[in-house]
């Protein structure tokens, strides 16, 4: 685990780039943290009047500024501070900031080389723009989660990591960055629309490509990648840990049946799907008798493709990822993981500071923006914006 960053000092990727990031649930701060993470000075535009406590747990590296949309004044200042950044990151529903007199034509008019971002489930067109909807709800729409799921069972989404992060604020990053790049050539902005449904969906190509190969021929749950086979599957140890096997290829499959102590020719050819329940169990009986440590000393180092399932407690104590410093440590004592990928010249330095309060840099952010006091007074006098200096300096 390391504090500071090897990169700490050198020119980020990113920097001199300016982000706005609107305040959103899960997606869009995952969006924006990845920006900060490799150098652009990002600036969370939180709710004034704001909420008690901030619900961005995705907030390292970014500024907060506390503004009221809904008053003209605070649409007015908003106008203005776009007209001053590269980015803008809005995470609310179709038609929300054209009901602000925030859409795009106006914002990319008044900047044209203005990137704005629009990270929603639905997309910015079709029948559901308008409607709410959560993670579950999209990777349902992109057709993916009729793949997931265990034999039997119904189908299961992996917490919300798939469309709000993978095909969300991933994805969202993804196509700043794109447009980014392209600006350096037009010298234009542009609108990018990223759908989590569709971004779900182009996440999951190999899936929809692959369908003619055979893979996925069985039902839920009982194919090569699903949890049908035996050699892709995660198996209880003696001590209540678990172990992650995925030995696929047959030279791979070779070592986890010499590693389980079985003899190959007494055993039914890897790829018979008809005795996949029975080597399951088999392997299942054989891998309760052994902890997981007791595992590990048996498969590391050999290439069965077999590793311990970690919990978020052993894994950046485990040898490899302290090994490659995968997870930070900040002022706070919290751990979370290291910003990927590792850039060899201009590496991300993600900032070991406590995420910013609401509202904690709101005038700050204003001056630099090229508001002047004056301004400022008259927009505190107006309660639309709001400063949270006092709990900063607790
Ligand atoms: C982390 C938890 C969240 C889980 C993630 C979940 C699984 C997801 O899938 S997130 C992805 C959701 N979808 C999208 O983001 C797609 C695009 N967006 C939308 O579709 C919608 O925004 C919406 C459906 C998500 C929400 O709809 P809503 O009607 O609320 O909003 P919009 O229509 O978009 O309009 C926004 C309105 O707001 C106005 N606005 C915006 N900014 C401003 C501003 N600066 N000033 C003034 N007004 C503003 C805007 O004008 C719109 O107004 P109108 O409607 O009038 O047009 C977390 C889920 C629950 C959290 C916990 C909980 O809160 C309790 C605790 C609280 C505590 O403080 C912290 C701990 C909590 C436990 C907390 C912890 C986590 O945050 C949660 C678990």
């Amino acid at each position: 685990m390391f504090r500071r960053s090897a990169g700490s000092g050198r020119a980020m990727a990113l920097s001199g780039v300016r982000v706005l990031e609107l305040a959103g649930l899960a997606p869009a701060p995952l969006c924006g943290m990845i920006l900060a993470d490799f150098g652009a000075r990002v600036v969370r535009v939180d709710r004034a009047p704001r909420s008690a406590v901030a619900t961005d747990v995705q907030g390292r590296g970014k500024r907060s500024l506390a503004l009221d949309l809904k008053r003209p004044p605070g649409a007015a200042a908003l106008r203005r501070l776009c007209g001053g950044a590269d980015v803008l990151i809005e995470p609310f529903r179709h038609g929300v900031m054209e009901k602000l007199g925030l859409g795009p034509e106006v914002l990319l008019h008044e900047n044209p080389r203005l990137i704005y971002a629009r990270l929603t489930g639905f997309g910015q067109t079709g029948k559901y723009a308008k409607s709410a909807g959560h993670d579950i709800n999209y990777v349902a729409l992109s057709g993916v989660l009729s793949k997931l799921g265990r034999k039997g069972e119904n189908p299961y989404a992996p917490l919300n990591l798939l469309a709000d992060f993978a095909g969300g604020g991933v994805l969202c990053a993804l196509g700043i960055i794109i447009a980014l790049y392209e600006r350096t050539i037009s010298g234009k902005g542009q609108v990018v629309d990223a759908s989590m449904v569709e971004g779900i969906a182009y996440i999951s190509s190999f899936l929809w490509k692959s369908q003619n190969l055979g893979l996925w021929n069985r039902p839920r749950g009982e194919n090569l990648l699903d949890s049908g086979a035996p050699f892709y599957e995660t198996y209880k140890t003696s001590d209540g840990k678990f172990m992650a096997v995925g030995a696929i290829e047959p030279q791979f499959y070779d070592q986890l049946i010499k590693g389980l102590g079985l003899d190959s020719s007494k055993l039914p050819s890897q790829l018979s799907f008809s005795d996949w329940p029975e080597m399951k169990k088999k392997f299942a009986s054989i891998f309760a008798q052994k902890t997981q440590s007791e595992w590990c000393r048996i498969f590391d180092g050999t290439d069965a493709c077999v590793t311990p399932v970690l919990s978020f407690d052993d894994a950046p104590l485990h040898q490899h990822n302290k090994q490659r410093s995968s997870f930070i440590k900040n002022d706070q004592e919290e751990i979370s993981p290291r910003p990927a990928p590792l850039l060899s010249r201009t590496p991300a330095v993600p900032s070991f500071e406590r995420d910013p309060f609401i509202g904690e840099h709101t005038e700050e952010v204003l001056l630099e923006y090229g508001f002047t006091q004056e301004e400022i007074a008259k927009l505190y006098s107006d309660k639309v914006i709001e400063s949270n200096k006092l709990k900063a300096n607790l």
